[in-house]
Order: C-alpha cells, then sequence, then structure tokens
C-alpha cells in the first residue's frame, strides 16, 4: 500500500484540533428509573441534544452495523472501537469463527492441525469463557468444537471454565454449566474422557486486561496448570452452586476452583505434551494468558511450572505480537485504519484512558494492533486504574484525570486529534450497582465538560461518541418494554444493550454551515472515521463508510 496521501476537503480547513471522546456504555433510551444516564445529572450530555437534528443524532452500535452475527447481537467495546477507528465493517471474530465451524474449515486450517498430534498421548484443555453473551465466545461454539475435536481424536478433553454473569445476568452460571455437562456426559458415553476441571469468575479469574492485575491471570494459571485452587469439588455444577451461596458472591467474581477425584487429585492439571486452546474469540482478555501460554521468557508472575504444550488461540488476538502464534480461525484483516492514515498525512495524535480501557482507544481503534504506527507523531498516555476492586466503589474512576490529561494535551496544540475513552458508565455499569452507575453517568459528564472548554479556548472542534449501550438500561425486560420480574423482583441487567448511541459535534473551530447529513438515516459507528477525518481537513478513504457530515450552503 503506497497511497496513503488523502485528498484535501475542499471545504473544512487543516490543522483544526479536534477532540474525539467516546463514553463507553453510553446509549440512547426512554426516560425510566432505570435509566441512569436519565436520572443523573448530565447538563453537557443534555445541551448537545437540543442540537439535534443538525448537530446531535443516533448512530447504531449493534448487530450487523459493528459486523456481529445477527441483529441480537449487542455492541462491545471491541468490534465498536473497531468501528469506529478503521470507519467500515469487518465480519467479527463471532462471526468468523461460526462460518470456519459451520463450514468445517477450522478444522482443515493450521491451528487445529498445530494441537492435534497431542491428541494421540495427551489431554486437550479448553478455557474460555463459559455463557451465549457473545461478547467474548459462545457456549454454541464451544459446544460444535468438543463434538468436532472429540469426532477428530480428542480423547482426553478438560474444560476450564470462566463463570459470565457480566454478559448475560448473574445467575445464569449454573444453568450453562448444566448444559455443557450434560454435552460431556454424552461424549464420555461415547468413550471420550471429557469434564471440566477448573472455574472461577471472569474478573477475579483469567480475565483481566491491559495487565491491570497479573494476579487475575495467575489465579487462573494455578487452577488450570498447576490443578491448585483453593475451593476444590468433586462436580463443577457443585462448585459453582456452592461457591454462590457465599455472602455477596456473583458469578464474575467467584473465587477460583479444581474439580478432584475421589482422592482428591486435581482431574486436570496441564502438563506436558497436553494441547491447549483458549476459545474465547475476543482479544483484550485473553493476550495476557496467551503470554503466559506461550512466552518462554516470562516474569509477569511465578509459573511454577511452564508445561511444554501445542497451544492455539480461538484467534489470533494481537496482530503486531503475533500472538498467539498458532490459531484456529483467521482473525479479520482491519487494515488502513484512521490512525494510520493520520499519521501518513502529518495529523498528529494523542491517545488516553485509563487502564481498564487503555487498549480501547489504542489497540481497538488500530484494528487490534499495538503500539504506535509513529511514534514521532503519535503519543498515548495510560493512566493507571485502581486495580482489585469493583468500580462501584469508586465510580467516578479516573474520568476527572483523563479529562484533565486531555485538556492538556489539547491547550498544548501539539496535537490535531485528541482522542479519550471515558470508562465510567460501562465499567460501573457492568457491576449492577444502580446507584453508583448514576454517579458515574455524571462524573463522564464533567469529564466531557472539561474537554469541551479546552476546546472552546483553542478555538478546536468536539466529536463526541459512544461504542455501545450499557448504562441507559439497567434491567431486564419483557417484549413490551416492562422489567421482567422473577419471583416478584427484576433483574438487574449487567450487560450492555441494542441501544443506539448518540454522536454530538460542535465547537468554535466548526462552521457553521457543517451540519450532519439527513440521507443516512441508518448511520452506524463504522461512519464515525469519515467524519473526523473530515473535521481533519480531508476526504475519508474512498471505500471508508461515509461521512455523516455536509457543508450546506444555507
Ligand atoms: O469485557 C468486558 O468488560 C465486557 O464483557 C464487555 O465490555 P466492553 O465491551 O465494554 O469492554
Ligand atoms: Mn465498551
Ligand atoms: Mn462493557
Amino acid at each position: 500500500m503506497d497511497n496513503w496521501k488523502l485528498k484535501e476537503h475542499p471545504q473544512l480547513s487543516r490543522n483544526n484540533i479536534v477532540a474525539v471522546v467516546v463514553l463507553d456504555g453510553w446509549g440512547e433510551f426512554k426516560p425510566d428509573k432505570y435509566n441512569c444516564i436519565h436520572v443523573a445529572d448530565t447538563p453537557t450530555m443534555d445541551s448537545f441534544k437540543k442540537s439535534a437534528p443538525g448537530r446531535w443524532r443516533l448512530l447504531r452500535a449493534h448487530g450487523s452495523a459493528v459486523g456481529l452475527p445477527t441483529e441480537d447481537d449487542m455492541g462491545n467495546s471491541e468490534v465498536g472501537h473497531n468501528a469506529l477507528g478503521a470507519g467500515r465493517i469487518f465480519a467479527q471474530g463471532a462471526k468468523l469463527v461460526d462460518l470456519a465451524l459451520a463450514s468445517g474449515k477450522i478444522y482443515q486450517d493450521e491451528g487445529f492441525n498445530y494441537i492435534k498430534p497431542s491428541f494421540e498421548t495427551g489431554t486437550l484443555h479448553l478455557i474460555g469463557l463459559l455463557s451465549d453473551g457473545g461478547v467474548h465466545s459462545r457456549l454454541d461454539q464451544l459446544q460444535l468444537l468438543l463434538k468436532g475435536a472429540s469426532e477428530r481424536g480428542a480423547k482426553r478433553i478438560r474444560l476450564h471454565i470462566l463463570t459470565d454473569g457480566r454478559d448475560v445476568l448473574d445467575g445464569s452460571s449454573v444453568g450453562f454449566v448444566e448444559t455443557i455437562e450434560k454435552d460431556l456426559a454424552e461424549l464420555r458415553g461415547k468413550g471420550v474422557d471429557a469434564q471440566i476441571a477448573s472455574g472461577g469468575g471472569r474478573m477475579y479469574v483469567t480475565m483481566d486486561r491491559y495487565e491491570n492485575d497479573w494476579d487475575v491471570v495467575k489465579r487462573g494459571w494455578d487452577a488450570q496448570v498447576l490443578g491448585e485452587a483453593p475451593h476444590k469439588f468433586k462436580s463443577a455444577v457443585e462448585a459453582v452452586k456452592k461457591l454462590r451461596e457465599q455472602p455477596n458472591a456473583n458469578d464474575q467474581y467467584l473465587p477460583p476452583f479444581v474439580i478432584v477425584d475421589e482422592n482428591g487429585k486435581a482431574v486436570g492439571p496441564i502438563v506436558d505434551g497436553d494441547a491447549v486452546v483458549t476459545f474465547n474469540f475476543r482479544a483484550d482478555r485473553m493476550v495476557m494468558l496467551a503470554k503466559a501460554l506461550e512466552y518462554e521468557d516470562f516474569d509477569k508472575f511465578d509459573r511454577v511450572r511452564f508445561p511444554k504444550i501445542r497451544y492455539a488461540g480461538m484467534l489470533q488476538y494481537d496482530g503486531e505480537l503475533k500472538l498467539p502464534s498458532h490459531y484456529l480461525v483467521s482473525p479479520p484483516e482491519i487494515d488502513r485504519t484512521s490512525g494510520e492514515y493520520l499519521v501518513h498525512n502529518g495529523v498528529r495524535t494523542f491517545a488516553c484512558s485509563e487502564t481498564v480501557k487503555f487498549g480501547h482507544v489504542t489497540f481497538f481503534w488500530n484494528g487490534n494492533r499495538s503500539g504506535y504506527f509513529d511514534s514521532n507523531l503519535e503519543e498515548y498516555v495510560e493512566i493507571p486504574s485502581d486495580s482489585g476492586i469493583t468500580f462501584n466503589v469508586q465510580p467516578k474512576m479516573k474520568a476527572l484525570e483523563i479529562a484533565e490529561r486531555a485538556k492538556k494535551a489539547i491547550l498544548s496544540r501539539r496535537f490535531h486529534q485528541v482522542r479519550v475513552n471515558l470508562p465510567n458508565s460501562d465499567m460501573v455499569g457492568h457491576t449492577g450497582d444502580i446507584e453508583a452507575t448514576v454517579v458515574a453517568c455524571k462524573a463522564a459528564d464533567e469529564a466531557v465538560k472539561i474537554i469541551i472548554d479546552a476546546i472552546e479556548k483553542v478555538g478546536g472542534i468536539y466529536l463526541v461518541t459512544a461504542d455501545h449501550g450499557n448504562a441507559e438500561d439497567m434491567v431486564k425486560r419483557n417484549k413490551s418494554g416492562e422489567p421482567l420480574l422473577k419471583d416478584g423482583n427484576i433483574q438487574v441487567l449487567t450487560s450492555h444493550t441494542l441501544k443506539p448511541v448518540p454522536i454530538a459535534i460542535g465547537g468554535p473551530g466548526l462552521p457553521d454551515d457543517v451540519k450532519f447529513r439527513t440521507d443516512l438515516p441508518n448511520g452506524g459507528l463504522a461512519n464515525v472515521a469519515a467524519t473526523f477525518i473530515n473535521l481533519h481537513g480531508y476526504e475519508a478513504p474512498s471505500d471508508y463508510e461515509p461521512s455523516l457530515i455536509e457543508v450546506t450552503d444555507d
């Protein structure tokens, strides 16, 4: 690819300072007591809405608009930020795995053939998130993989489960374990020695991200590889039921456990000669474990034992690090992202968030690629997140710090694009703590205000949007939209939603005649990149989804 030069925009000038703000998990929904954004005091975001339709509108952020298999798939950070940064819609991991399983190609490709020799004398271990959330993994894909691997010679299979409660309702873990236990029993009926070997809640065991807390991965390692955990059970159904009885227990944070035989011996530690597959398709929360499983040199925690295994990811999780080196399904090839175009055209970028969302505005934004395109033109700043807490106890998180850092970058006039992710509405929304989520939304709104005020000072432009819904609806509803009661109680929705997200543009640098076009009613997140490329004074590449704005002459 040698033609990186973007055409100058015929009407919009270059060298503007443009703030691109992503509120994580901030959707649009009717006023309701479970709409935390509505309940919260959010004067800045409310003020944008008054400029509708010309400078405020809604965008699609779920299903096919972000490359997911169906319109029932809620949006998420990976696909949302991929679309925002890449300006096009790519078939995403969930869909690519579906296709590879349906056609059987998954069993013909390099990854599966790499692990297969271990089936002869070793065990096949499958590690991943056990739910039908469709954000990091999917139960039906795991079921197909179990069947397919056993039909192709896996004679001893051990499953290391991570319970969800974050992309699905809390408490649903029990049902998922029961379902998979049935499948394993069927396999045993066919002579395959298959069982669950270990488990734990995804947020406490294994699925940390962006190296926020390696202890999370270590707890998983101890259970999965070493066969050691503070809790030992004879069956996984019993494990999950019993551990959920502990005070304040929930699926996301279940402690690690191992399944033991009648002699108290762990049934499935990972040993030399085994095969391992991490069956999550989504990258961010599997990269750390992938490093521990693959890297000879590793100093993040004491692995005690580093078994010689054949390891494959469901996908390759990091295209720059080529990690893992073996994988069952090729990841989407998200190339020519906006960030890469911007550096080739001399546009200087600053990106910032706190640890738990840092990779969203860097790694995901750049098409699942770590590092800079051009370190002379880009600066990425990570504000350390609190670790070891659930964010409902600290709902303001680092929003203020992120905003202050963005303000400094804007006022320095050293950057053309200042890009941030404000995590609050999403991270606190996932805890299911409604009161804390209201506080979180207010904090995010205050952060937006700080950034907008800085833009005002430098005569710049702002573009404020979100990656998917979350905090705008915190209750499970029936088809007619009423809260769905269970045993007389509401069921708190910890997951994302299918709702659209707002986008607002403005600032003193935005000419009065720039408005949202009216001919893109189905516009989605993938239309945003062309929009900010215009705000930087360039035409977007011709194959990008069209820009949302036009320069009117009235
Ligand atoms: O990983 C998570 O925290 C959730 O599964 C999805 O949230 P995110 O897509 O906003 O990161
Ligand atoms: Mn998100
Ligand atoms: Mn989220």
